[in-house]
This record gives C-alpha cells, sequence and structure tokens, in this order.
C-alpha cells in the first residue's frame, strides 16, 4: 500500500464525513469508517463515500457467535469493503466462519486488545496478563484461524509481526508527537507506529479535529 494512513471519519452525518474526505484525499491511502457512520448511514453510506475512489475500511468490530458474524457479513456483500474488521475474543470458529463469509477482496482483520485499554482495565474484565501478552495470544489465533491480520496498538505491532511475518498489522491509537491523546491509552507516533511493522495506521481526531484537516493529514503523512 502506497500511503499507509487511513482517516477514521468518525461521524455520523454523511455530509460531514464527505467534506472531510474530499479535504484530505490527497494525503491519505484509504478511508475507515466505523460504527457511528453505518448505523447513520448504513450501506448506501458506505456506497456514496466509495465514490470517492479510495478504499473503505468498514471498522464495524463484529462479535458475536460464528453463525451470526458470518450471516452479518453476507449481508454486507456487494459493499465489499477492502479491510472489515472483527473481535479476535469471538474465538478461532467466528473468526474462521468470518473469512470464509467475506468476499475475496476483503481482507478480514481482528481486533486483538482496543487501544482504549490499559493493563489495569484488561485485569477488570477477567484478563490476566498483560495487554502486550492478550495481544499476542489473540494475534496466534488470528493467525491460526486464517484472517488476514490484527489490529493492535504500536507498542506491540514489531513483536506481533515477528509472530506472523505475512500479517496485515492495522495500528489505531497514533498520535503525532504531543498530540491530545484523549481516550487512547495505548499511544505511539506515526513514525514509531511504521517503524515497528505497521501495514496501515488509523487516525481520526488528529485530522479531522484539527483547525486545518488537509494540512494536518499532509504534515503526518509527510512524516511516514
Ligand atoms: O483498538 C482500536 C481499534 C479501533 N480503533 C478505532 O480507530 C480510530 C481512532 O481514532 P482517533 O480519533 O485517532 O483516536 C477510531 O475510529 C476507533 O474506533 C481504535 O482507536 N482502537
Amino acid at each position: 500500500m502506497s500511503n499507509r494512513l487511513f482517516v477514521a471519519l468518525d461521524t455520523p452525518e454523511l455530509d460531514k464525513a464527505r467534506a472531510l474526505a474530499s479535504k484530505v484525499r490527497h494525503h491519505v491511502g484509504g478511508i475507515k469508517l466505523g460504527l457511528e457512520f453505518f448505523m447513520a448511514n448504513g450501506r448506501s453510506g458506505v456506497r456514496d463515500m466509495a465514490e470517492l475512489g479510495l478504499p473503505i475500511f468498514l471498522d464495524l468490530k463484529l462479535h458475536d457467535i460464528p453463525n451470526t458474524v458470518a450471516k452479518a457479513i453476507m449481508a454486507l456483500r456487494g459493499l465489499d469493503p477492502a479491510i472489515l474488521t472483527v473481535h479476535a475474543a469471538g474465538g478461532r470458529a467466528m473468526l474462521e466462519d468470518a473469512k470464509a463469509a467475506a468476499p475475496l477482496g476483503t481482507k478480514v482483520v481482528a481486533v486483538t486488545t482496543l487501544t482504549s485499554l490499559d493493563g489495569a482495565d484488561l485485569k477488570s474484565i477477567g484478563c490476566s496478563g498483560d495487554p502486550h501478552e492478550q495481544v499476542l495470544r489473540l494475534t496466534e489465533l488470528a493467525r491460526d484461524a486464517g484472517v488476514d491480520g490484527v489490529v493492535c496498538s504500536g507498542e506491540e505491532v514489531a513483536a506481533a509481526h515477528k509472530l506472523w511475518p505475512k500479517g496485515f498489522f492495522v495500528v489505531p491509537g497514533v498520535r503525532p508527537a504531543g498530540g491530545v491523546v484523549g481516550d487512547q491509552k495505548r499511544v505511539v507516533t506515526p513514525r514509531a507506529a511504521v517503524n515497528a511493522g505497521a501495514s496501515i495506521l488509523v487516525i481520526g481526531r488528529p485530522i479531522t479535529q484539527a483547525e486545518d484537516p488537509d494540512l494536518a493529514a499532509r504534515e503526518i503523512a509527510g512524516t511516514l
């Protein structure tokens, strides 16, 4: 992928998403649409955004029993996003069925441990080990289940890449040096994420909430 920067357009407003995408389109390699966009705009909204001609990453983070996830993915047929997310914690059978249900051209990527969680959060939901161990455990599971890659933070991507040299690694929780971290807890800079082995970076607010999103995207892309 020539430009590894995917912009997260986290808004329910189609017009706003379209306007932002038009502003940054020359500095990003793709567009990430998440739950808030999909809940508000559905399939037609995704189709609308695809008209810009950039790859679409549909970040729905599906997590349910295997049959339900597979049927949900089949119901997306026709949209054929470049990338689609499911939660690795759904387990091996769910990951296998998700991959089998997805169109050939769609990379199915498993979320390992949300970048908004730290060790204390994991402990509070009953997970033993720190985020690093949890990411590696779920990376092995995703690899063995036959999906295309994982989502992890820039703090774990080098170790995950070592476990799975042919995997596709999506890294959110990325902030330019000194940027506002917000609700993210495991954060690295764009350059550090790429150096550690990220296949693509997902960056939202540092671009979409900047005074000049076009300039912010250009500056970030320039550091990669
Ligand atoms: O572990 C994860 C998985 C997905 N995300 C998504 O990435 C973007 C990050 O947005 P920022 O504004 O740059 O924080 C957002 O759409 C999340 O849903 C993540 O952050 N962490």
